[in-house]
């Protein structure tokens, strides 16, 4: 059985194409023999040409090309695992089925095929998730038109926050903004923080872990894993809270915004715009929503860069400290996503001075480090990982399970 997991990220499009026959929760299953085909875009919508990168079977290629928007990204996935040449697919009929990393469904929060309603239960949050639920509407919907027949299915970002406890879910709000306009901390980047409980669990041989796992990409969020469940997270409502993102803001101050309204001269809709694509890394550095762009010129003494790495940091141990003192203490803190597992300078930044807690980082382990292991010392009480997420693999069980049903 083959299914395409298609994972839309705020700055990227990644797929794989994985066959999921027989158990999938057999401890010996190692989901990277799996994967028959993936790709990857990078730098969607940006101003310079997208890094695009395929790997079917042994053919390997990296070319550059402008990708303006997801749909397009889409259209080239499915051209490259069909090719004549280097296709692994006859036709789009050979997948069972189509999985995607959907991100906000208010209502709909765990896994479903893809009908009407749970479209409009996407479009009901776009106010909400204006970088990411559009895009995975229009895939969506380009896909249904394309491919009739072809289930498709969406699993939800917020489904593992399912278990947070209710004092961490709701805003001090007026009374009843929960039930009647769904105002609660949902959390997402589920399907990467479930992957990591899960793959934490194997690596250590035990599965009472207490696990701060830092997701850091385009977008980032830390999630509290106890006991394999999310007892905590960092962004709420919507993807634009918790630490600063790519180019959205993070936290802020709602009553900021009738005085910006009233200095600026600028609409609150305008206003909100900015908010979500002029801001975070990209706003903070007067540059760039990229890392590898921000710490480039933080190296080269541009104080906008360092400060905006600064900032990222110090929101992340902020945060982590609050997750510490929630679980009573911390096993594993787990690094993944395209910053967590390439930056050796923002996990050694954020690291720093913390041996009264019994965290110590190896920093020549840390040196360099891109691939699945440890960076801790080893007299370290928690040890620190690097854990390459694998959002598709969960995406691809909760798919199976879905078509099933
Ligand atoms: N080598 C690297 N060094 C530092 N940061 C990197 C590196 N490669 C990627 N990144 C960062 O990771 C981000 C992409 O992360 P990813 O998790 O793939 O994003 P998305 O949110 O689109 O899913 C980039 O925007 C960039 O900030
Ligand atoms: C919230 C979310 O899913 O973000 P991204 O895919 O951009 O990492
Ligand atoms: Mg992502």
């Amino acid at each position: 059985m083959l299914i395409l997991v298609a994972n839309l990220g705020s700055t990227s499009f990644k797929y794989k194409l994985l066959d999921v026959s027989g158990d999938l929760h057999a401890a010996d299953i190692r989901p990277d023999d799996r994967v028959l085909a993936r790709g990857a875009v990078e730098r969607i919508g940006d101003a310079s040409e997208s890094r695009c990168e395929v790997t079917i079977g042994d053919y390997h290629n990296v070319y550059e090309m402008p990708v303006p928007d997801h749909g397009i990204a889409v259209q080239s996935c499915l051209d490259q695992l069909t090719d004549a040449q280097h296709g692994c697919l006859k036709d789009a009929s050979e997948v069972s089925a189509i999985g995607f990393k959907a991100v906000h469904g208010g209502r709909k929060s765990g896994t479903f095929l893809v009908d009407d309603d749970v479209l409009e239960a996407m479009a009901e949050m776009n106010a909400a998730a204006p970088a990411h639920n559009p895009p995975y509407i229009a895939a969506m919907k380009l896909l249904r038109e394309r491919f009739p027949d072809l289930p498709l299915v969406a699993a939800f970002e917020t489904e593992f926050h399912d278990s947070i406890p209710e004092a961490r879910r709701v805003y001090a709000t007026p009374p009843n903004w929960r039930e009647e306009y769904q105002v609660q901390k949902w959390g997402f980047h589920g399907s990467s923080h479930r992957f990591i409980a899960e793959r934490t669990a194997e690596l250590l041989g035990r599965d009472d872990l207490r696990v701060i796992s830092c997701h850091l990409g385009g977008s980032s969020s830390l999630t509290a894993i106890q006991n394999g469940k999310s007892v905590m997270t960092t962004m709420g409502m919507t993807p634009q809270t918790g630490l600063p993102q790519n180019n959205r803001v993070g936290d802020f101050d709602p009553f900021a915004l009738p005085l910006l309204i009233e200095r600026s001269g600028k609409s609150l809709e305008v206003l909100l715009g900015e908010l979500a694509s002029e801001g975070g890394l990209k706003g903070l550095s007067d540059r760039s929503g990229d890392l590898r762009d921000i710490e480039a010129a933080a190296a080269e003494g541009d104080a906008k860069s360092a400060l905006a790495l600064d900032v990222y940091v110090e929101e992340i141990r902020r945060h982590m400290g609050g997750m510490i003192v929630a679980m009573g203490g911390v096993d594993v803190i787990a690094f993944t996503g395209g910053i967590g597992e390439n930056s050796d300078v923002v996990r050694r930044a954020i690291c720093a001075n913390l041996q009264s807690l019994g965290i110590v980082l190896d920093e020549s382990r840390n040196e360099g480090h891109r691939t699945e292991g440890p960076l801790h010392v080893e007299s370290s009480q928690t040890q620190i990982w690097v854990v390459p997420t694998n959002e598709e693999w969960i995406v691809a069980k909760r798919t199976k399970q879905a078509i099933g049903n």
